[in-house]
C-alpha cells in the first residue's frame, strides 16, 4: 500500500509501503493512484513528495507477481499521470531505485537522492526491459550512449554518479527525505514542461545507427542467445526514431516477446534460488523446531554429485558415438549452456580435476547411493584412467580404437 500524509499544509506525501523493499505490488499501485487522485483534488496541496518506508525508495515492479495474472492499476497510466499533474512531484530517493521503482522516479517532475542510494534499470538481469517507460525516458534524460550502456547492463549505480549522468537533480548526505520536501515547497510555480522527461527529444550523436548496431554486436557477442539484451537496444531504437507515445508502443510489444518466455523465467527462478540459498541457516532451525537431525551435506557433494555425474554421462555419449570427440561435448556448453569459459567445458574441466579423481569420487558415491545410474562410472572413464590419464586432446584415440573394434 501507500499512505498519504500532507506536510506544512501544502506538501503531499505519498509513502511506498511493502517491506523489505517496497516493491510496486498491485497493493501499492493502488495506493500509489489513491494518492495521486487526492493531491490532484485538495486546493490545499501545492507540491507532492514520493518517498519509500524505512529508507527505501523503491526495488521496482513485484517480481513474486509475475508469475501469475496481473491485478490493481497498471505501472504505465500511474506513471504518466503522475509525470502529467500540474503540481510538482519530487522523488526523494533513498536506498533503491531500481527497475520501476527508477521508471516511477523518472515519472516525477524532479529527483532528490541520499549520495549512497543506488539506481539502476536492472531488468535485462531478469530477462526483461524496462516496461514502464524506462526505455522512452532514461533516453531523453541522459543521452543514447549512457542509456545504452545502463539498460544493456543492469547495473545499478550511486546517486553521486546518477547526478553526473543527470537522473537525478540533487544528492545530500543528510535526510533526503527533509531535502525533498524543503525543495518542493520552493519550486511551486515554476513551469513543468521542462521537466516532463516524455516531452524531451532524445539526444543522440550524428552516427546514431552505427552506435546501435555497434552496441547490438556487443551485447550479442556478451550474452550469447540471450534475447532481453537484444531487445533494450530494439526498444532504445525506439526511443531515438519515433515519437514518445510510439515508442512505449514498441516498448510494450518487446517487452510482450520478454515476459513469457522461457529466459525471463530462468533468470527469475534464478533471482528468488540465490536468496533462498542464503536463507540455508532458517532452514537448519526449521530442522531443530521439529527435533529432527538433519543429515550434514557439504556444498561439495551437491557440487561433486552434479558434476561428475554429468561428466560421466559424457563419456558414455563419446563411447557411444554419439559425439565424435570431448570438444563437442565441451563446446556445446560453453557457448549453449553458459558452462564457465575459463573452464574450458565439462570434459576438460574432468582432465583439470584429474581422471583418476573424478574416478574415485564417483565410485565413492556409487557406493553410497547404488540406485542412482549416473554415478556409475562409464568404462571409457575406466580405460582412461587404466592409461594412464592421457590429455583430453589424446581421448579421440581411445575412441577411435573403441569403435573400430565395436564395429567388427
Ligand atoms: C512493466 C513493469 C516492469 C517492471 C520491471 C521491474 O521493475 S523488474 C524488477 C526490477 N528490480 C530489480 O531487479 C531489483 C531486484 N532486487 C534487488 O536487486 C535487491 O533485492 C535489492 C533491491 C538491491 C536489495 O538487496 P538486498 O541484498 O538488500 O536484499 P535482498 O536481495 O536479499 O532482497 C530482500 C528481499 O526482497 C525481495 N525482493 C527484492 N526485490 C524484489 C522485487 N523487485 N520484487 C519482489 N521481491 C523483491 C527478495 O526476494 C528478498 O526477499 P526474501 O523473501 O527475504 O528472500
Amino acid at each position: 500500500m501507500a499512505s498519504y500524509s500532507v506536510l506544512h499544509g501544502s506538501v503531499a506525501l505519498i509513502t511506498l509501503q511493502n517491506p523489505p523493499v517496497n516493491a510496486l505490488s498491485a497493493a501499492v499501485r493502488a495506493g500509489i493512484t489513491d494518492a495521486v487522485q487526492r493531491t490532484l483534488k485538495d486546493p490545499q496541496v501545492t507540491s507532492v513528495v514520493i518517498c519509500g518506508q524505512n529508507g527505501r525508495f523503491c526495488g521496482g515492479a513485484d517480481i513474486r507477481e509475475f508469475g501469475g495474472s496481473m491485478s490493481g492499476p497498471p505501472l504505465v497510466p500511474m506513471i504518466n499521470a503522475i509525470e502529467a499533474m500540474d503540481k510538482p512531484v519530487v522523488a526523494a530517493i533513498e536506498g533503491v531505485a531500481l527497475g520501476g521503482g527508477l521508471e516511477l522516479a523518472l515519472g516525477c517532475h524532479y529527483r532528490i537522492a541520499h549520495r549512497q542510494a543506488l539506481v539502476g534499470l536492472p531488468e535485462v538481469t531478469l530477462g526483461l526491459l524496462p516496461a514502464a517507460g524506462g526505455s522512452q525516458r532514461l533516453p531523453r534524460l541522459i543521452g543514447l550512449p549512457a542509456a545504452l550502456d545502463l539498460i544493456t547492463t543492469g547495473k545499478h549505480i550511486l546517486a553521486s554518479e546518477a547526478l553526473k549522468l543527470g537522473i537525478v537533480d540533487q544528492v545530500t548526505d543528510g535526510n533526503a527525505l527533509n531535502m525533498a520536501v524543503e525543495f518542493a515547497r520552493r519550486i511551486v510555480g515554476k513551469p513543468l514542461d521542462p521537466r516532463r522527461i516524455s516531452t524531451l527529444p532524445c539526444p543522440s550523436p550524428p552516427d546514431v545507427d552505427f552506435l546501435l548496431d555497434r552496441v547490438l554486436a556487443q551485447v550479442r557477442k556478451r550474452a550469447r542467445g540471450a534475447l532481453a539484451p537484444v531487445a533494450c537496444v530494439g526498444a532504445l531504437r525506439a526511443a531515438v526514431f519515433l515519437p514518445f507515445a510510439q515508442g512505449m508502443e514498441k516498448e510494450r510489444e518487446l517487452m510482450g516477446a520478454l515476459f513469457d518466455s522461457g529466459q525471463a523465467r530462468a533468470l527469475q527462478y534464478a533471482f528468488f534460488s540465490q536468496r533462498l540459498v542464503s536463507q540455508l541457516e532458517n532452514h537448519c532451525c526449521y530442522w531443530a523446531r521439529y527435533g529432527l537431525v538433519p543429515r550434514h551435506i557439504a556444498p561439495e557433494e551437491i557440487l561433486e554429485r552434479c558434476l561428475y555425474a554429468l561428466t560421466n554421462e559424457g563419456f558414455n555419449i563419446l563411447q557411444d558415438g554419439m559425439a565424435a570427440g570431448p570438444e563437442d561435448i565441451d563446446a556445446i556448453y560453453v557457448f549453449g549452456y553458459g558452462w564457465p569459459r575459463h573452464r574450458g567445458g565439462p570434459m576438460f574441466h574432468a582432465g583439470q580435476v584429474g581422471l583418476a579423481r573424478v574416478l574415485e569420487k564417483l565410485e565413492h558415491y556409487q557406493h553410497k547411493h547404488p540406485d542412482v545410474p549416473y554415478l556409475k562410472p562409464s568404462p571409457l572413464l575406466r580405460r582412461l584412467v587404466a592409461a594412464g590419464s592421457p590429455a583430453v586432446q589424446k581421448w579421440r584415440e581411445f575412441l577411435n580404437k573403441d569403435r573400430v573394434h565395436s564395429q567388427l
